[in-house]
Order: structure tokens, then C-alpha cells, then sequence
């Protein structure tokens, strides 16, 4: 298969991608893949680094209100057409995929318009501005989330196929999250990740929390405060407990996420798209706290999502403090039954084939080409 992935700004789009392709040359190893991205987004750094081809196409977002700046914009776009049916002519692909982010708009557009199948991917539960564009364009739209479904009754078809992201964290081996940690397979753990950036009332809920731990004496806290808040929240928790007790593990990042999530019993964290889907993938209860810093506050449509399911708790940043989040974690931690009930209902929602079903839908976009 010849595929053009594209799709930036945030992690949250270009891993999707990433994962679609993945799962592309997995199921046949000829396959080849250009990724369009925007030369400044964080694509242009992550996709060379993995070795995949790589072409820069200019995009500003539009303002929400109107402005001067979205003519400009509104030229941007149809220059950045005129460059993606360049690249789309040069490379033919048989399908083109995008998974949000400005520079989706002009590459999926310029492909619809040559006639070359396509898909797009939305992560959110409340979906992004360039997808909504694209929906009546595109060959299929993929959703992560059931509530997105009627928000796209233009698409000519629409399927849930959750986040390709789970699909990687299925594959990973928990008994290397353990040692990793220095735990005892089987140890109760429970993580707390302020997303891939950590989070400064998260952290100061974690420091606050501290004092009471002492009444959960066999679980074990991982604490992910992100690498720019490591030195300042360890200083604080330094104040509060000058010898850090032994099942108190803080961290600036996990780099092996997934196996660290298949060790954990309960995770606490933000409810961006990839998180929500790792999480679910391996039927991990949560407490969700939506970062209230992201646009249309759409990590509390996700959160707000899987807990209606059963599969979460939320607490609105604005409640958070260290007692209300202990109060959580003491509740469920002490309640065996409340936990696989959770487990259950968060498995219930996990699409860990997401990548194969994105895979098996553009098949059958090339097939009735
Ligand atoms: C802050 C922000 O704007 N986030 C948005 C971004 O998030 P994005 O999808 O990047 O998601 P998250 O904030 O959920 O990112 C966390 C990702 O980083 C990984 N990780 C995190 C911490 C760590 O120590 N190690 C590690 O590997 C997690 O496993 C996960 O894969 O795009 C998503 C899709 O549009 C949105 O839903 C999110 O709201």
C-alpha cells in the first residue's frame, strides 16, 4: 500500500498517524509512506526521526473570531492545496490519511479533490475544527469516541475505531514495568501522570497527599511530574516528608509507559486522547482530571466520556486538592469489587485492534476506489 499520513501540531495527532502506519507495513511489508506535516509543528522533527519520509506543506489556523489574519490564512490554504496535489501527484498514493491539526486541511482537501480515497482520524470525544471541515470531504471518517459519532452526519461513513495508540500498549510485558520500578510483580501500584508535560496542580495535589499515604500501606504511589516540574515538586515534597518513605516513587517521565500501565492497579491522570486510550486498551480503572488548559476544554468531553461508562472517576481541576484526591484513591483502592467493576467497564471501552480496523477500512476505501 502507498499511504500518505498526515496530521500535527500536538503529540495527539502525530502518534495516531504514527501507530496507522505501523500497523500499514506490519500487515504488508512493501508498503511505503510520505508523511505531510507543517515545517514548524512537531511533526517535522518526530517523523524524520523514525525514518519515514518527510514534506512540509506552510498552514496558519483559522482565529475563531473573524480577522484580517484569516484571509491571510484562507491564502495559505489554497497555497498549501496547490503544494499538496504536487506531492500527492508525485508520490500517487492509494490512500491518504489525516488525524487532525491544521495541516490535515489542505492535503486531505487536495486528495478528496484528485480522487484519491480517504480517511480521517478524530481522537477527541468533542471533535477538532479541521476534522469538522473535512468530514463531508473525506471517504470515511474513524472516531475514538461514541459522542463524536452525530457530530459528523456529513461524512459519507463514519466508524468507531478508537485510538490507534492502543494498539501499542497491548504488546507491552507488565513484569518489565514492575522491575523497571524496582516492584515486586503483582505489587498494587498507583500511577499518576500529568500527561507527557506533567502538571502543576497535579503535582502540588500529589505533595499535598503525601501526609495521608501513610493509610494505604501496600500500595506503592508512582508519581510522573513531568521533566520541568521534577526539581520544584521534589523540593516541596522534601518539606513535607524529609525522608520520602519507601512506596512514594517520584519521576520526571516514564519512558516505558506501556509497561509501567500494565503493572499499574489504578492510574490517576489527564484525560488527553492517547492517555484515555492506553488506558482503556489495558482495562485500567482511573481518575480522570481534564486539564481545563486545551482548547474547547475537550479533555472533559473525553473524561466526562469514560466516566459515564463506569470505567472512571473526574474531578474538575477546580475541586482538586490533595484530600479530595486521596479521598478517591482511598475509596477505590480499599473497595475490591469497585475496582474490577471499573476494570471491567474500562476494558468494555478499550479498542486495542484500533489500529487493524483503521487498517482494514482503508483497504475497503482502495478496494471500491
Ligand atoms: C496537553 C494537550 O494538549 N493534550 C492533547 C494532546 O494530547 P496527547 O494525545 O499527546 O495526549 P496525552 O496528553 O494524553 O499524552 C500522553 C502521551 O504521552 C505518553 N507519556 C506521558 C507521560 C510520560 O511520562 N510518559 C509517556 O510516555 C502517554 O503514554 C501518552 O501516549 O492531543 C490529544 C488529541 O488531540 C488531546 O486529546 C489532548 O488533550
Amino acid at each position: 500500500m502507498r499511504i500518505v499520513l498526515t496530521g500535527g501540531g500536538t503529540g495527539g495527532h502525530i502518534y495516531p498517524a504514527l501507530a496507522i502506519g505501523k500497523q500499514v507495513v506490519e500487515e504488508d511489508g512493501s508498503s511505503s509512506i510520505l508523511y505531510i506535516g507543517s515545517p514548524n509543528g512537531l511533526e517535522s522533527r518526530i517523523v524524520p526521526a523514525q525514518g519515514i519520509p518527510f514534506e512540509p506543506v506552510e498552514i496558519s489556523g483559522f482565529r475563531r473570531k473573524l480577522s484580517f489574519e484569516n484571509i491571510k490564512t484562507v491564502m495559505r490554504f489554497l497555497k498549501g492545496v496547490r503544494r499538496s496535489k504536487q506531492l500527492l501527484r508525485k508520490f500517487k498514493p492509494d490512500v491518504v490519511v489525516g488525524t487532525g491539526g491544521y495541516v490535515c486541511g489542505p492535503v486531505v482537501y487536495a486528495a478528496a479533490k484528485l480522487g484519491i480515497p480517504t480517511l480521517i482520524h478524530e481522537q477527541n470525544a468533542d471533535p477538532g475544527l479541521t476534522n469538522k471541515f473535512l468530514a463531508r470531504y473525506a471517504g470515511c471518517v474513524a472516531v475514538s469516541f461514541k459522542e463524536s459519532l452525530p457530530r459528523f452526519n456529513a461524512a459519507k461513513r463514519i466508524v468507531n475505531t478508537g485510538n490507534p495508540c492502543a494498539t501499542n500498549v497491548v504488546r507491552a510485558i507488565a513484569d518489565n514495568g514492575y522491575q523497571s520500578l524496582g516492584l515486586q510483580s503483582g505489587s498494587r501500584i498507583v500511577l499518576m501522570v500529568g500527561g507527557s508535560r506533567g502538571a502543576k496542580a497535579m503535582n502540588d495535589a500529589m505533595v499535598d497527599m503525601v501526609p495521608l499515604l501513610g493509610r494505604l500501606p501496600d500500595v506503592h504511589f508512582v508519581f510522573v511530574t513531568g521533566e520541568s516540574y521534577y526539581d520544584g515538586t521534589m523540593e516541596r515534597m522534601k518539606r513535607v516528608m524529609p525522608r520520602i518513605s519507601n512506596n512514594i516513587h517520584p519521576l520526571p517521565y516514564l519512558h516505558n509507559m506501556p509497561e509501567v500501565l500494565g503493572a499499574a492497579t489504578l492510574i490517576v491522570s489527564r484525560s488527553g486522547a492517547s492517555s484515555i486510550a492506553e488506558i482503556t486498551a489495558l482495562g485500567i480503572p482511573s481518575i480522570l482530571i481534564p486539564s481545563p488548559n486545551v482548547t474547547n476544554n475537550h479533555q472533559e468531553a473525553n473524561a466526562r466520556s469514560v466516566a459515564q461508562s463506569g470505567a472512571a472517576e473526574m474531578i474538575i481541576e477546580k475541586n482538586l486538592s490533595g484530600e479530595s484526591l486521596f479521598e478517591h484513591i482511598y475509596s477505590i483502592m480499599t473497595d475490591e469489587q469497585r475496582l474490577s467493576t471499573m476494570s471491567e467497564a474500562s476494558l468494555k471501552l478499550g479498542m486495542p485492534q484500533s489500529a487493524s480496523m483503521i487498517v482494514s477500512e482503508l483497504k475497503k476505501l482502495i478496494e471500491d476506489r
